[in-house]
């Protein structure tokens, strides 16, 4: 099913991302059996300590990485890149931001639209929107290697929210925010969630956990709830 045109309002649909026996090896096991399921119209929490395999289970369940075994779908479409028929859509805010440092606030959002596809001047409004959601069309113009950690971390929020895409997929974006952003960017994953997205936030901040519809906890790359 495509998830855009939905309007506004909680959506009720049985889509869902099912990641299903992941286990992934990179010298050592980092993740072991992982059965998870992301529905659709719901923020999920992924918590769990320092290392204990949140970044790689995104990346897992976005297509960026392959599992050693294991799958990852959404409706039937597997997440690793080349397979399904259509490819899910998916935007990730990362961790590390991920920007360009020497292109503006607005062009890196712009870029993220730019690059599936949309014509540079509707992108460009797309991404002065996007930034106005996170507070931060003022800054449109500026580089981003002159703006503050927080304010970086809300250009990768607007980056990744810009997308509608069918999921969204945000590792730890209020790491660098007070209080109030933190407020905002939360609401702001409702609203992707309303819109009938599949929304996984990976988060060490219990405040932001106990603002989720749902709540997963990995530890040294288990489910432990
Ligand atoms: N490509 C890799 N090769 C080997 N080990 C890796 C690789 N990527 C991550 N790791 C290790 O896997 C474990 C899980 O890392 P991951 O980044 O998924 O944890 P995390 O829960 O997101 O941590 P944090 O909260 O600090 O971001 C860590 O011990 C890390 O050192």
């Amino acid at each position: 099913m495509t998830l855009s045109g939905f309007g506004p309002g909680p959506v009720q649909t049985d889509t869902a991302l099912r990641l299903d026996g992941i286990t992934y090896v990179a010298g050592r096991t980092l993740l072991d059996d992982v059965s998870v399921t992301f529905p659709a119209g719901k923020v999920t929490a992924l918590s769990g300590p320092s290392g204990s395999g949140k970044t790689t289970l995104l990346s897992i369940a976005g297509g960026l990485l392959q599992a050693t075994s294991g799958t990852a779908e959404l409706d039937g479409r597997e997440m690793w890149t080349g397979s399904g028929d259509p490819l899910p859509q998916v935007a990730f805010v990362l961790q590390v931001y991920g920007l360009v440092p020497i292109l503006s606030a607005r062009e890196n959002v712009s870029i993220a639209l730019r690059a599936r596809g949309t014509a540079p001047a509707d992108a460009d409004e797309a991404a002065e929107a996007a930034l106005a959601r996170f507070g931060i069309a003022d800054l449109g113009e500026r580089q981003v290697e002159e703006l503050s950690g927080g304010q970086m971390q809300r250009v990768a929020c607007a980056r990744g929210f810009v997308v509608g895409a069918d999921v969204l997929l945000a590792d730890e974006p209020t790491s660098e925010l007070d209080e109030g952003n933190r407020g905002v960017v939360l609401a702001e994953l409702r609203e992707e969630a309303a819109r009938g997205a599949v929304v996984v936030v990976a988060t060490h901040d219990p405040a932001v956990v106990e603002a989720c519809d749902l709540h997963i906890a990995l530890d040294e790359g288990r489910v432990i709830r």
